[in-house]
């Protein structure tokens, strides 16, 4: 998952993207960038690493202007390359610079479309520099100097004609404005907020609404699925449907586990989604262990906290916070490789003996996907003196890749696939395990906005709700992106062909 931010403001814009892309740096870990216009000049820095380590005081001051994107990044395309960190820019036409979550399903035949019929070079392997060029294809074609909204939502919807996925985008365009837009099926969230000023409104587009708090933008609503954002230079606010039949399903793992709890996704609090999934699984516990001599329930922190909380009521159980987490430790499961994934659980938690020893404990986790976590937090509690270690997850068992933003690739890297429950049980060496029920996933979120009437679930179903994934695309990206081949280097390390105006130090 990437996270992206564009702000059009009355003053400069450079230390809002930063303060926005940090509270958004748990969408991505990679890399990261923030693209400023200052009087028809871009300014941009981007990098691999976390956003403190990417931008210091000296690029801050260079990025000037009041109007700017930014993005942190999970590859789910092409390599870790700083070539492929974002926001990417292209000079033609206005000159554009542009920041994209989520991932293109038909990149593979849309690479050969851009080479033929639009003439554009794709220097890197990387989904999201298609994308723009096929926005700045379409963006050509209009006559003019100067854009008319109407002439950006046009090209918006020829785009999503063209493109399959999961997208939400976010451009600057030199000399006219910020265009934002999100995907026909609304797969990956956007937010629209608004601040106050004595010059005038300024307007922001972030991943999270949680990153509009953190600078002070007032949360107007969620970009609906399909729908564009323009917001011209000046301030002025035009939004359009730009897709024929727009439907929503949000991606329900954003619910789960990617999403901070103090966001709100279409209409919906993250946390009390959480807290409604510990509701569900609560009772399925309670029914179906009822004989368990549970002692004690522990979270797997940080995500699974607000779910184990209301487990351990329904249970009627203490809650302990057996495990102290590392706060310098980023996410683990957004790591780019199993190795350095396997490293961090242990930097990351470390368990306080007193809460295990001789006990029967129950141990809560969101989600079980690679089962790198779950493995090795079950022997930390059997180290510790746990007499019994159970394992409850807040999310069904993961059988399918995923394909719109979530770097699951390879369906044999996932502990559930082929796998009864029993089987994960054993190995991760559990004394007994239990996943929620998809359906109780879907209403614990649902209930919370009953207007939508589906998600996306494909981890968990294999339905994936473009329509377009089949078994070849399914083998080609296990081919490209599974363990194996990143261990054996085939991704190659790219040359940036952008801007290196701030790319170096
Ligand atoms: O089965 P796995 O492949 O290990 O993946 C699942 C684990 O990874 C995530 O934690 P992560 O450390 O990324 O982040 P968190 O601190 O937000 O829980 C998630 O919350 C699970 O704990
Ligand atoms: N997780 C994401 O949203 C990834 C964006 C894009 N596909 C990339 O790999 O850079
Ligand atoms: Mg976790």
């Amino acid at each position: 998952m990437c996270g992206i931010v564009g702000i059009v403001g009355k003053s400069p814009v450079n230390q809002a993207l930063y303060d926005a892309l940090t509270v958004l740096q748990h969408r991505g870990q990679d890399a990261a960038g923030i693209v400023t216009v200052d009087d028809g000049v871009i300014h941009l820095r981007k990098d691999n690493g976390l956003v403190r380590d990417v931008f210091h005081t000296r690029h801050m001051k260079r990025l000037t202007g009041q109007f700017g994107i930014g993005h942190v990044r999970y590859p789910t395309a092409g390599s870790s390359s700083s070539a492929e960190a974002q926001p990417f820019y292209v000079n033609s036409p206005y000159g554009i610079a542009f920041a994209h979550n989520g991932n293109l399903t038909n990149a593979h035949e849309l690479k050969d479309e851009v080479a033929k019929v639009a003439k554009r070079h794709i220097n890197t392997t990387s989904d999201s520099e298609l994308l723009l060029n096929i926005i700045a294809h379409e963006l050509q074609n209009c006559e003019g100097l100067h854009l008319t909204p109407e002439e950006v939502f046009k090209a918006v919807s020829k785009v999503h004609l063209k493109i399959r996925g999961a997208y939400a985008v976010v451009a600057v365009i030199i000399g006219n404005g910020m265009l934002a837009f999100r995907d026909p099926f609304g797969i990956r969230p956007l937010s629209l907020g608004k601040r106050k000023t004595e010059f005038g409104d300024e307007y922001m587009v972030a991943s999270e609404s949680v990153a509009l708090d953190a600078v002070g933008f007032t949360f107007i609503r969620d970009v609906a699925p399909g729908e564009a954002v323009y917001v011209t230079e000046s301030g002025e606010l035009h939004t359009q449907q730009c897709a024929h039949q727009p439907i929503s399903a949000p991606c329900i793992f954003e619910f789960v586990y990617f999403a901070r709890p103090d966001s709100f996704i279409d209409g919906i609090s993250v946390y009390a989604s959480r807290v409604n999934m510990g509701r569900k699984l609560g009772q399925k516990i309670a029914k179906e262990w009822a004989d368990l001599d549970i002692d004690v329930v522990i979270p797997i922190p940080e995500t699974s906290t607000d779910v184990a909380l209301q487990i351990a009521l329904e249970l009627d159980k203490p809650y302990r916070q057996g495990f102290v987490k590392n706060r310098y430790i980023g996410r683990t499961f957004i790591m780019p490789g199993q190795t350095m994934r396997r490293k961090s659980v242990r930097r990351k938690l470390n368990a306080i003996p007193s809460e295990f020893k001789d006990k029967s404990v129950l141990l809560v986790d969101d989600s079980i996907v690679r089962g790198t976590t779950s493995e090795q937090i079950i022997e930390m509690a059997r180290e510790s003196g746990a007499k019994k270690v159970y394992f409850a997850s807040a999310a069904p068992e993961i059988r399918f890749p995923n394909v719109y933003g979530i770097d699951m690739p390879s369906a044999n890297e996932l502990i559930a696939y082929g796998r009864e429950i029993e089987q994960i049980s054993d190995l991760i060496r559990a004394d007994g395990l239990i996943f929620q029920d998809l359906d109780d996933l879907i209403d614990a979120v649902r209930e919370l906005n009953p207007d939508i009437k589906r998600f996306e679930t494909s981890v968990f179903d294999g339905n994936y709700i473009t329509g377009d994934v089949d078994n070849a695309y399914l083998q080609r990206i296990d081919n490209m992106r599974n363990e194996e081949t990143k261990n054996e280097g085939m991704q190659t390390e790219l040359s940036n062909l952008e801007m290196h105006n701030m790319s170096q130090d």
